[in-house]
């Protein structure tokens, strides 16, 4: 039995899966259907060009995988409530640490949360940060923040030689970071896509992230937990890099191209479910707002810029 075992053979649940096993860890990699990775010993389809270290088990027994005391969390998010409720059996006393970056667009949760309600035995975790799949999968190195009401023990089972991980106890404030700055992420994308220039990026960037501590600090995160590496860093990371989904999925948007087909673009959803919550709330999120009707094609790009640019003038 691995120590470690991943769910969701995706880009990045296979670079952690990677990561971790190259440091000689016996780690397992769930996937649906993992007959091609096993037998290639890559994942052709999700993350091309980095082989499996010998220590990486790939396998599609569910049970087999759950019986690891760790379990990272790598679908994608809006997959991860119903996944676990339909496997809460499986779920009983490991620590479930999520990685995956968003909120739950049906009921407004976040993944600690959903772990909590669906598996009420299980210790809910979350890992965030800055750190594209391939980044991770190549061995170059980043830093992330692992949140638990206890990480220490964990902070040393998940650190390894390319990843150092800073614990912290504050779970809202980490995977809030990480999902808003998706949303972010896909506004600064249309901005450089329509030609608005970086300047208007800076201002995104800004204003975006008073609008992430707005929203984060309402529902009990700390200040300190979005100025660190799950929020402002993964922030700059996401709005400035065309390798980052979100930002590419903007950045189509702004040019009036339709954004890749089957992709992961877990800004979309976000921004839906926290504009809704932020309007249920009395919460000011007006880059969430416009970024929800950019993406329903409800306003054009001059008309966002025109919205955004008329609202009244108030202090910093
Ligand atoms: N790719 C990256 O660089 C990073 C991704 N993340 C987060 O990781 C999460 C996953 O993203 P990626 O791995 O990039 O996505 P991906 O699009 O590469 O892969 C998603 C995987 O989930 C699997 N999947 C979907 N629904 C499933 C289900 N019901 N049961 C089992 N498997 C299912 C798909 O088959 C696919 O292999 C997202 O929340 C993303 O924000 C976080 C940091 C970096
Ligand atoms: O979260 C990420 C980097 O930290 C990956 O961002 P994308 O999902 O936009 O590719």
């Amino acid at each position: 039995m691995s120590e470690i075992s991943v769910l969701g053979a995706g880009a990045f649940g296979t670079a952690l899966a990677i990561s971790l096993a190259r440091d000689g860890r016996a780690v397992t990699l769930w996937a649906r259907d993992p007959r091609d990775m096993a037998e290639a010993r890559e994942n052709a389809r999700r993350l091309p060009g980095f082989t499996f270290p010998d220590t990486l088990t790939v396998t599609g027994d569910l049970e087999a995988a759950t019986a690891a005391p760790i379990v990272l969390l790598a679908l994608p998010l809006q997959q991860t409530a119903a996944f676990l409720e339909e496997h809460a059996a499986l779920f009983r006393n490991q620590v479930l640490v999520c990685c995956s970056k968003g909120v739950d667009m049906a009921t407004g949760r976040g993944p600690a949360e959903i772990i909590r309600e669906t598996c009420p035995g299980a210790t809910p975790a979350v890992l965030s940060g800055p750190s594209f799949a391939v980044d991770i999968a190549a061995g170059l190195p980043t830093a992330l923040t692992l949140a638990a009401d206890d990480p220490e023990p964990l902070q040393h089972a998940l650190t390894t030689a390319n990843i150092r991980l800073y614990r912290s106890t504050d779970l809202i404030g980490v995977e809030l970071g990480g999902a808003l700055k998706n949303v972010i992420a896909i506004a600064c994308g249309i901005a450089i896509g329509a030609g608005l220039g970086e300047s208007a990026r800076a201002a995104l960037m800004t204003r975006g992230y008073a609008e992430m501590n707005r929203f984060a600090q309402a529902r009990g995160a700390q200040p300190e937990t979005l100025a660190g590496l799950s929020g402002f860093g993964d922030l700059a990371l996401t709005c400035t890099s065309e390798k980052s989904r979100n930002f590419a999925y903007g950045l189509a948007l702004g040019r009036g191209e339709p954004g890749a087909e089957g992709v992961t673009i877990e800004g979309k959803s976000t921004a839906k479910a926290v504009s809704n919550a932020a309007k249920q709330a009395g919460i000011d999120m007006p880059i969430a707002n416009i970024v929800v009707a950019l993406v329903s094609g409800a306003v054009t790009v001059p008309q966002a810029v025109e919205i955004l640019l008329s609202r009244p003038l108030k202090e910093e």
